[in-house]
Protein backbone atom coordinates (compact mmCIF):
# COMPACT_ATOMS: atom_id res chain seq x y z
CA UNK A 1 0.00 0.00 0.00
CA UNK A 2 1.15 3.68 -0.69
CA UNK A 3 1.64 5.87 2.42
CA UNK A 4 -1.87 7.83 1.03
CA UNK A 5 -3.60 4.39 0.75
CA UNK A 6 -2.17 3.42 4.18
CA UNK A 7 -3.26 7.09 5.71
CA UNK A 8 -6.87 7.14 3.62
CA UNK A 9 -7.55 3.62 5.70
CA UNK A 10 -6.07 5.14 8.97
CA UNK A 11 -8.93 7.66 8.33
CA UNK A 12 -11.19 5.47 7.37
CA UNK A 13 -10.36 3.37 10.93
CA UNK A 14 -10.72 6.68 13.15
CA UNK A 15 -14.14 8.08 11.52
CA UNK A 16 -16.13 4.71 12.95
CA UNK A 17 -13.64 4.71 16.37
CA UNK A 18 -14.87 6.69 19.98
CA UNK A 19 -13.00 6.73 22.98
CA UNK A 20 -9.64 4.84 24.40
CA UNK A 21 -7.21 5.81 22.20
CA UNK A 22 -5.19 2.71 22.91
CA UNK A 23 -7.12 0.62 20.24
CA UNK A 24 -6.45 3.53 17.58
CA UNK A 25 -4.39 1.29 15.12
CA UNK A 26 -2.39 4.03 13.33
CA UNK A 27 0.41 3.67 10.53
CA UNK A 28 4.65 3.83 11.02
CA UNK A 29 4.92 7.02 9.88
CA UNK A 30 2.39 8.65 12.16
CA UNK A 31 3.53 7.23 15.04
CA UNK A 32 5.44 8.51 17.43
CA UNK A 33 8.37 6.64 19.00
CA UNK A 34 7.74 8.63 22.60
CA UNK A 35 5.17 7.37 25.38
CA UNK A 36 2.87 9.22 26.40
CA UNK A 37 4.09 8.86 30.09
CA UNK A 38 7.34 11.38 28.91
CA UNK A 39 4.56 13.61 28.12
CA UNK A 40 4.76 15.10 31.92
CA UNK A 41 8.34 16.91 31.09
CA UNK A 42 6.66 19.65 29.12
CA UNK A 43 4.88 21.13 32.57
CA UNK A 44 8.80 22.13 33.21
CA UNK A 45 10.76 22.68 29.98
CA UNK A 46 10.92 26.47 32.10
CA UNK A 47 11.87 26.05 35.16
CA UNK A 48 13.28 28.92 35.68
CA UNK A 49 9.54 30.53 35.15
CA UNK A 50 8.26 27.46 37.86
CA UNK A 51 9.89 28.53 40.41
CA UNK A 52 9.67 32.34 39.79
CA UNK A 53 7.28 32.79 42.03
CA UNK A 54 9.88 32.06 45.06
CA UNK A 55 11.84 35.12 44.07
CA UNK A 56 9.09 38.16 43.96
CA UNK A 57 9.73 40.97 45.69
CA UNK A 58 6.80 43.23 46.36
CA UNK A 59 6.50 45.97 43.86
CA UNK A 60 4.66 49.77 44.23
CA UNK A 61 1.36 49.26 45.61
CA UNK A 62 0.43 45.97 43.92
CA UNK A 63 -0.17 43.08 46.09
CA UNK A 64 2.51 40.30 45.96
CA UNK A 65 -0.04 37.78 45.38
CA UNK A 66 -1.04 39.54 42.25
CA UNK A 67 2.29 39.36 40.74
CA UNK A 68 2.48 35.93 41.70
CA UNK A 69 -0.56 34.85 39.56
CA UNK A 70 0.97 37.35 36.30
CA UNK A 71 4.08 35.20 37.35
CA UNK A 72 2.23 31.77 37.57
CA UNK A 73 -0.16 32.70 34.65
CA UNK A 74 3.33 33.31 32.14
CA UNK A 75 4.83 29.91 33.04
CA UNK A 76 1.44 28.08 32.61
CA UNK A 77 1.71 29.97 28.97
CA UNK A 78 5.27 29.10 28.51
CA UNK A 79 4.37 25.18 28.90
CA UNK A 80 1.89 25.29 25.88
CA UNK A 81 4.40 25.23 22.83
CA UNK A 82 6.36 22.57 24.53
CA UNK A 83 2.32 20.38 25.10
CA UNK A 84 1.14 20.82 22.12
CA UNK A 85 3.25 22.19 19.29
CA UNK A 86 7.06 19.93 20.09
CA UNK A 87 5.90 17.11 17.58
CA UNK A 88 5.02 19.70 14.81
CA UNK A 89 9.11 20.71 15.48
CA UNK A 90 11.08 17.56 16.45
CA UNK A 91 8.82 15.11 14.32
CA UNK A 92 7.60 17.48 11.15
CA UNK A 93 3.76 16.55 12.19
CA UNK A 94 1.42 15.63 15.27
CA UNK A 95 2.19 11.86 15.83
CA UNK A 96 0.31 9.00 17.99
CA UNK A 97 2.19 8.11 21.02
CA UNK A 98 3.19 5.02 22.35
CA UNK A 99 0.27 3.71 24.27
CA UNK A 100 1.89 3.32 27.98
CA UNK A 101 1.66 0.35 29.99
CA UNK A 102 0.65 -0.37 33.54
CA UNK A 103 3.66 0.72 35.85
CA UNK A 104 6.11 2.47 32.58
CA UNK A 105 7.66 5.06 34.38
CA UNK A 106 9.56 7.90 33.05
CA UNK A 107 12.12 9.78 35.37
CA UNK A 108 14.51 12.94 34.75
CA UNK A 109 16.00 16.23 36.01
CA UNK A 110 16.50 19.69 35.56
CA UNK A 111 19.78 21.21 36.69
CA UNK A 112 20.20 24.91 37.88
CA UNK A 113 21.61 26.91 34.50
CA UNK A 114 20.19 30.42 35.94
CA UNK A 115 22.97 32.96 36.36
CA UNK A 116 21.77 34.89 39.13
CA UNK A 117 18.78 32.74 40.96
CA UNK A 118 19.56 29.81 43.50
CA UNK A 119 16.89 27.62 42.06
CA UNK A 120 18.42 24.29 42.74
CA UNK A 121 17.80 20.74 40.73
CA UNK A 122 14.37 20.42 39.93
CA UNK A 123 13.45 16.76 39.31
CA UNK A 124 10.62 14.64 37.16
CA UNK A 125 8.86 11.60 38.16
CA UNK A 126 5.99 10.24 36.20
CA UNK A 127 4.02 7.18 36.23
CA UNK A 128 1.74 5.18 34.37
CA UNK A 129 -1.13 4.55 37.28
CA UNK A 130 -4.28 3.08 34.96
CA UNK A 131 -3.86 1.66 31.61
CA UNK A 132 -7.76 1.29 30.83
CA UNK A 133 -8.81 4.27 30.98
CA UNK A 134 -4.98 5.73 30.30
CA UNK A 135 -3.70 7.54 33.05
CA UNK A 136 -0.48 9.36 33.70
CA UNK A 137 0.63 10.40 37.19
CA UNK A 138 3.48 12.92 37.50
CA UNK A 139 5.21 15.00 40.17
CA UNK A 140 7.63 18.25 39.79
CA UNK A 141 9.59 18.25 42.71
CA UNK A 142 12.08 21.20 43.73
CA UNK A 143 13.40 20.89 47.21
CA UNK A 144 15.63 23.37 47.40
CA UNK A 145 12.43 25.96 46.97
CA UNK A 146 10.16 23.86 48.64
CA UNK A 147 8.06 23.74 45.19
CA UNK A 148 5.99 20.84 44.05
CA UNK A 149 3.58 20.71 40.83
CA UNK A 150 1.67 17.82 40.83
CA UNK A 151 -1.11 16.26 38.40
CA UNK A 152 -2.40 13.79 36.36
CA UNK A 153 -3.96 13.37 33.19
CA UNK A 154 -6.12 11.34 31.24
CA UNK A 155 -7.81 11.78 27.71
CA UNK A 156 -10.89 10.19 26.18
CA UNK A 157 -11.45 11.12 22.30
CA UNK A 158 -13.70 10.97 19.32
CA UNK A 159 -13.89 11.61 15.81
CA UNK A 160 -16.01 13.98 13.80
CA UNK A 161 -16.06 14.22 10.30
CA UNK A 162 -13.00 16.27 10.07
CA UNK A 163 -11.23 16.10 13.02
CA UNK A 164 -10.33 14.27 16.57
CA UNK A 165 -11.73 15.75 19.40
CA UNK A 166 -9.71 15.04 22.97
CA UNK A 167 -11.49 15.73 25.97
CA UNK A 168 -8.98 16.00 29.25
CA UNK A 169 -9.68 14.57 32.54
CA UNK A 170 -7.27 15.67 35.63
CA UNK A 171 -5.68 19.08 36.78
CA UNK A 172 -2.46 20.34 37.86
CA UNK A 173 -1.92 21.59 41.87
CA UNK A 174 0.93 23.90 42.16
CA UNK A 175 2.52 24.37 45.84
CA UNK A 176 4.97 27.23 46.85
CA UNK A 177 5.76 25.36 50.01
CA UNK A 178 7.90 28.28 51.59
CA UNK A 179 4.96 31.23 50.46
CA UNK A 180 1.69 28.89 51.68
CA UNK A 181 0.35 29.72 48.28
CA UNK A 182 -0.90 27.13 46.01
CA UNK A 183 -2.83 27.15 42.50
CA UNK A 184 -4.91 24.90 40.97
CA UNK A 185 -4.63 24.28 37.38
CA UNK A 186 -7.49 22.65 34.82
CA UNK A 187 -6.48 21.02 31.22
CA UNK A 188 -8.53 22.32 28.13
CA UNK A 189 -9.97 20.11 25.26
CA UNK A 190 -8.17 20.05 22.58
CA UNK A 191 -9.07 18.88 18.67
CA UNK A 192 -6.54 17.27 15.99
CA UNK A 193 -6.72 19.23 12.83
CA UNK A 194 -5.05 18.36 9.06
CA UNK A 195 -5.95 15.03 9.69
CA UNK A 196 -7.61 14.63 5.72
CA UNK A 197 -4.67 17.03 4.56
CA UNK A 198 -2.16 14.84 5.98
CA UNK A 199 -0.50 16.94 8.55
CA UNK A 200 -2.21 16.63 11.96
CA UNK A 201 -1.43 19.47 14.40
CA UNK A 202 -3.47 20.04 17.66
CA UNK A 203 -5.80 23.04 18.46
CA UNK A 204 -6.65 23.97 21.84
CA UNK A 205 -10.20 25.27 22.82
CA UNK A 206 -12.19 26.16 25.26
CA UNK A 207 -10.43 27.30 28.29
CA UNK A 208 -7.74 26.89 31.12
CA UNK A 209 -8.67 28.31 35.16
CA UNK A 210 -5.94 29.05 37.27
CA UNK A 211 -7.13 29.62 40.70
CA UNK A 212 -5.01 30.92 43.32
CA UNK A 213 -5.20 30.72 47.53
CA UNK A 214 -5.18 33.83 47.52
CA UNK A 215 -8.44 34.02 45.50
CA UNK A 216 -6.43 35.51 42.35
CA UNK A 217 -8.25 33.74 39.20
CA UNK A 218 -7.36 33.47 35.81
CA UNK A 219 -9.09 32.41 32.89
CA UNK A 220 -6.94 31.81 29.13
CA UNK A 221 -8.94 31.36 26.56
CA UNK A 222 -8.19 30.09 23.61
CA UNK A 223 -8.77 30.13 19.74
CA UNK A 224 -7.31 28.50 16.67
CA UNK A 225 -6.77 30.34 13.15
CA UNK A 226 -9.23 33.21 12.72
CA UNK A 227 -10.91 33.83 16.02
CA UNK A 228 -9.44 37.15 17.55
CA UNK A 229 -6.40 37.90 15.83
CA UNK A 230 -6.67 35.34 12.83
CA UNK A 231 -3.21 33.57 13.92
CA UNK A 232 -2.88 30.01 14.92
CA UNK A 233 -2.81 29.68 18.58
CA UNK A 234 -4.50 32.43 19.68
CA UNK A 235 -5.11 32.77 23.59
CA UNK A 236 -6.67 35.90 25.99
CA UNK A 237 -5.98 35.36 29.04
CA UNK A 238 -7.70 37.75 31.61
CA UNK A 239 -6.88 37.79 35.71
CA UNK A 240 -9.40 38.74 38.19
CA UNK A 241 -9.49 39.33 42.11
CA UNK A 242 -11.69 36.70 42.50
CA UNK A 243 -14.15 34.12 40.83
CA UNK A 244 -16.98 36.14 41.27
CA UNK A 245 -15.20 39.51 39.79
CA UNK A 246 -14.77 37.15 36.58
CA UNK A 247 -18.28 37.41 35.56
CA UNK A 248 -17.94 40.93 34.29
CA UNK A 249 -14.99 41.46 32.14
CA UNK A 250 -14.67 44.80 32.80
CA UNK A 251 -13.33 43.69 35.90
CA UNK A 252 -10.15 41.80 34.80
CA UNK A 253 -6.97 43.16 36.43
CA UNK A 254 -4.72 42.30 33.87
CA UNK A 255 -5.29 41.20 30.25
CA UNK A 256 -2.83 39.20 28.27
CA UNK A 257 -3.48 38.36 24.95
CA UNK A 258 -1.32 36.96 21.99
CA UNK A 259 -0.25 33.29 20.56
CA UNK A 260 1.25 31.05 23.10
CA UNK A 261 3.53 29.31 20.54
CA UNK A 262 4.70 33.08 19.32
CA UNK A 263 4.12 36.25 21.36
CA UNK A 264 2.11 37.84 23.72
CA UNK A 265 1.58 41.22 25.39
CA UNK A 266 0.06 42.29 28.60
CA UNK A 267 -1.81 45.07 29.95
CA UNK A 268 -3.14 46.84 33.01
CA UNK A 269 -7.10 46.36 33.32
CA UNK A 270 -9.51 44.75 30.56
CA UNK A 271 -8.36 46.09 27.43
CA UNK A 272 -6.93 44.45 24.90
CA UNK A 273 -3.16 45.14 24.68
CA UNK A 274 -1.92 45.89 21.46
CA UNK A 275 1.46 44.25 20.04
CA UNK A 276 3.17 47.97 18.92
CA UNK A 277 2.61 50.03 22.80
CA UNK A 278 2.02 47.21 25.52
CA UNK A 279 4.85 45.24 27.35
CA UNK A 280 5.39 42.06 25.81
CA UNK A 281 4.78 38.94 28.24
CA UNK A 282 6.08 35.42 27.01
CA UNK A 283 8.15 35.30 23.79
CA UNK A 284 8.22 31.31 23.30
CA UNK A 285 10.53 31.57 19.75
CA UNK A 286 13.17 33.57 22.36
CA UNK A 287 12.79 31.58 24.91
CA UNK A 288 13.89 28.18 24.04
CA UNK A 289 12.34 24.87 26.30
CA UNK A 290 15.28 23.55 28.95
CA UNK A 291 15.18 19.77 28.28
CA UNK A 292 15.53 17.06 30.93
CA UNK A 293 18.47 14.93 31.39
CA UNK A 294 17.85 11.45 31.52
CA UNK A 295 20.39 8.57 32.63
CA UNK A 296 21.62 6.50 29.76
CA UNK A 297 19.39 3.59 28.95
CA UNK A 298 21.97 1.12 30.44
CA UNK A 299 21.27 2.54 33.68
CA UNK A 300 17.83 2.66 33.40
CA UNK A 301 15.45 0.12 35.36
CA UNK A 302 13.44 -2.32 32.93
CA UNK A 303 10.10 -0.46 34.02
CA UNK A 304 11.78 3.01 32.52
CA UNK A 305 10.03 4.17 29.34
CA UNK A 306 13.03 4.42 27.00
CA UNK A 307 14.61 1.30 28.18
CA UNK A 308 11.03 -0.97 27.81
CA UNK A 309 10.37 1.05 24.67
CA UNK A 310 13.87 0.28 23.15
CA UNK A 311 13.09 -2.24 20.25
CA UNK A 312 9.81 -0.49 19.33
CA UNK A 313 11.16 2.58 19.34
CA UNK A 314 14.05 1.80 16.92
CA UNK A 315 11.43 -0.48 14.66
CA UNK A 316 9.70 3.11 14.55
CA UNK A 317 12.79 5.15 13.51
CA UNK A 318 13.21 3.13 10.91
CA UNK A 319 9.54 2.44 9.41
CA UNK A 320 9.46 -1.42 10.09
CA UNK A 321 5.96 -1.81 10.22
CA UNK A 322 6.66 -6.04 10.89
CA UNK A 323 8.85 -5.54 13.50
CA UNK A 324 7.05 -2.69 15.27
CA UNK A 325 4.21 -5.31 15.50
CA UNK A 326 5.97 -8.31 16.89
CA UNK A 327 8.06 -5.69 19.23
CA UNK A 328 4.98 -4.43 20.31
CA UNK A 329 3.56 -8.04 20.75
CA UNK A 330 5.95 -9.15 23.03
CA UNK A 331 5.78 -6.26 25.48
CA UNK A 332 1.94 -6.58 25.43
CA UNK A 333 1.65 -10.29 26.08
CA UNK A 334 3.97 -9.90 28.78
CA UNK A 335 1.47 -7.15 30.37
CA UNK A 336 -1.24 -9.75 29.63
CA UNK A 337 0.18 -12.38 31.04
CA UNK A 338 0.91 -10.13 34.97
CA UNK A 339 -2.55 -9.36 34.51
CA UNK A 340 -3.26 -12.70 34.58
CA UNK A 341 -1.27 -13.56 37.56
CA UNK A 342 -2.57 -10.76 39.77
CA UNK A 343 -6.28 -11.92 38.86
CA UNK A 344 -5.12 -15.60 39.57
CA UNK A 345 -3.59 -14.32 43.32
CA UNK A 346 -6.19 -11.87 43.55
CA UNK A 347 -3.76 -9.21 43.86
CA UNK A 348 -3.44 -5.84 41.82
CA UNK A 349 -0.25 -3.45 40.67
CA UNK A 350 0.57 -1.84 43.19
CA UNK A 351 1.58 2.06 42.45
CA UNK A 352 4.76 3.27 42.75
CA UNK A 353 4.53 6.80 44.15
CA UNK A 354 0.74 7.70 43.66
CA UNK A 355 -2.45 6.73 45.36
CA UNK A 356 -6.26 7.11 44.88
CA UNK A 357 -8.08 9.11 46.74
CA UNK A 358 -11.42 8.81 46.72
CA UNK A 359 -12.94 12.47 47.25
CA UNK A 360 -16.61 10.66 47.90
CA UNK A 361 -15.73 9.31 51.63
CA UNK A 362 -15.17 12.59 53.14
CA UNK A 363 -18.70 14.15 54.30
CA UNK A 364 -18.69 17.75 54.49
CA UNK A 365 -18.21 17.68 58.24
CA UNK A 366 -15.06 15.53 57.52
CA UNK A 367 -12.10 18.08 58.96
CA UNK A 368 -9.24 15.81 57.76
CA UNK A 369 -10.20 17.73 54.32
CA UNK A 370 -10.15 21.25 55.57
CA UNK A 371 -6.91 21.58 54.53
CA UNK A 372 -7.04 19.65 51.17
CA UNK A 373 -5.81 22.25 48.64
CA UNK A 374 -7.53 20.41 45.50
CA UNK A 375 -10.75 20.76 47.75
CA UNK A 376 -10.20 24.37 48.78
CA UNK A 377 -9.15 25.44 45.33
CA UNK A 378 -12.03 24.02 43.73
CA UNK A 379 -14.61 25.74 45.90
CA UNK A 380 -13.18 28.94 45.42
CA UNK A 381 -13.05 28.47 41.23
CA UNK A 382 -16.63 26.70 41.88
CA UNK A 383 -15.34 23.65 39.73
CA UNK A 384 -16.84 19.99 40.10
CA UNK A 385 -14.45 17.65 42.40
CA UNK A 386 -16.01 14.81 40.36
CA UNK A 387 -14.49 12.57 38.00
CA UNK A 388 -15.86 14.63 34.90
CA UNK A 389 -13.47 16.59 31.79
CA UNK A 390 -10.97 18.82 33.82
CA UNK A 391 -12.34 22.51 34.09
CA UNK A 392 -16.02 21.51 34.61
CA UNK A 393 -18.09 23.98 37.03
CA UNK A 394 -20.23 22.63 39.44
CA UNK A 395 -22.96 23.40 38.66
CA UNK A 396 -23.27 22.21 35.39
CA UNK A 397 -25.42 19.49 34.12
CA UNK A 398 -22.40 17.40 32.99
CA UNK A 399 -22.46 16.34 36.74
CA UNK A 400 -25.14 14.80 36.72
CA UNK A 401 -24.80 11.15 35.60
CA UNK A 402 -21.05 10.69 37.01
CA UNK A 403 -20.73 10.10 41.40
CA UNK A 404 -17.09 9.07 41.31
CA UNK A 405 -14.93 11.62 43.45
CA UNK A 406 -11.50 9.66 42.05
CA UNK A 407 -8.02 11.34 41.96
CA UNK A 408 -4.61 10.68 41.75
CA UNK A 409 -1.94 12.27 44.15
CA UNK A 410 1.59 12.47 44.74
CA UNK A 411 2.81 10.39 48.12
CA UNK A 412 6.39 11.84 48.71
CA UNK A 413 6.90 9.72 51.39
CA UNK A 414 6.54 6.52 48.64
CA UNK A 415 9.56 8.09 46.35
CA UNK A 416 11.59 9.31 49.30
CA UNK A 417 11.72 5.77 50.20
CA UNK A 418 12.25 4.70 46.36
CA UNK A 419 15.78 2.19 46.21
CA UNK A 420 15.36 0.91 43.06
CA UNK A 421 15.37 3.56 40.59
CA UNK A 422 17.53 6.63 40.17
CA UNK A 423 16.85 9.94 39.01
C1 LIG B 1 -2.04 11.92 14.59
C2 LIG B 1 -3.27 11.59 15.28
C3 LIG B 1 -4.42 11.33 14.38
C4 LIG B 1 -3.13 10.48 16.28
C5 LIG B 1 -3.73 10.81 17.61
C6 LIG B 1 -2.71 11.39 18.54
C7 LIG B 1 -3.30 11.77 19.90
C8 LIG B 1 -3.50 10.47 20.66
C9 LIG B 1 -2.35 12.71 20.60
C10 LIG B 1 -2.08 13.96 19.75
C11 LIG B 1 -1.84 15.11 20.70
C12 LIG B 1 -1.73 14.46 22.05
C13 LIG B 1 -1.84 15.33 23.30
C14 LIG B 1 -0.66 16.33 23.32
O1 LIG B 1 -0.72 17.34 22.39
C15 LIG B 1 -0.43 16.93 24.64
C16 LIG B 1 -0.93 16.48 25.77
C17 LIG B 1 -0.65 17.24 27.01
C18 LIG B 1 -0.06 16.31 28.06
O2 LIG B 1 0.17 17.03 29.26
C19 LIG B 1 -1.02 15.16 28.30
C20 LIG B 1 -1.25 14.39 27.01
C21 LIG B 1 -1.77 15.26 25.85
C22 LIG B 1 -3.22 15.67 26.11
C23 LIG B 1 -1.65 14.43 24.52
C24 LIG B 1 -2.62 13.23 24.50
C25 LIG B 1 -2.48 12.43 23.19
C26 LIG B 1 -2.74 13.31 21.98
C27 LIG B 1 -4.18 13.80 21.98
Amino acid sequence: MTSAATWTSFIKSIASYNGDLSSLTAPPFILSPTSLVEYSQYWSEHVDLLLEPNFIKKIDNEPIELTRMIAVTKWFISTLKSQYCSRNETLGGEKKPLNPFLGEIFVGKWDDNSINKNLGETILISEQVSHHPPITAYAVENKLNNTILEGYNGVRASMSSTALNVKQFGHALLEFRNLNENYLITLPPLHIEGILAFSPFVELEQKSIIQSSAGYYTIIEYTGRGYFSGKKNSFKARIFKNFNDSKKKENALYTISGQWSEKSTISKGSSTPSSSKDEIFFDALNNKPQHLTVKSIDDQHPLESRKAWLNVANAIRIGDYDLIHSEKSKLENNQRDLRKIEEKNNSKWSRRWFDEIDYSKFNNNDNSLENDIFINLSKLAHLSIKNVASGVDDSSSKNDDVDTMLHWRFVPENFDNETEIKI
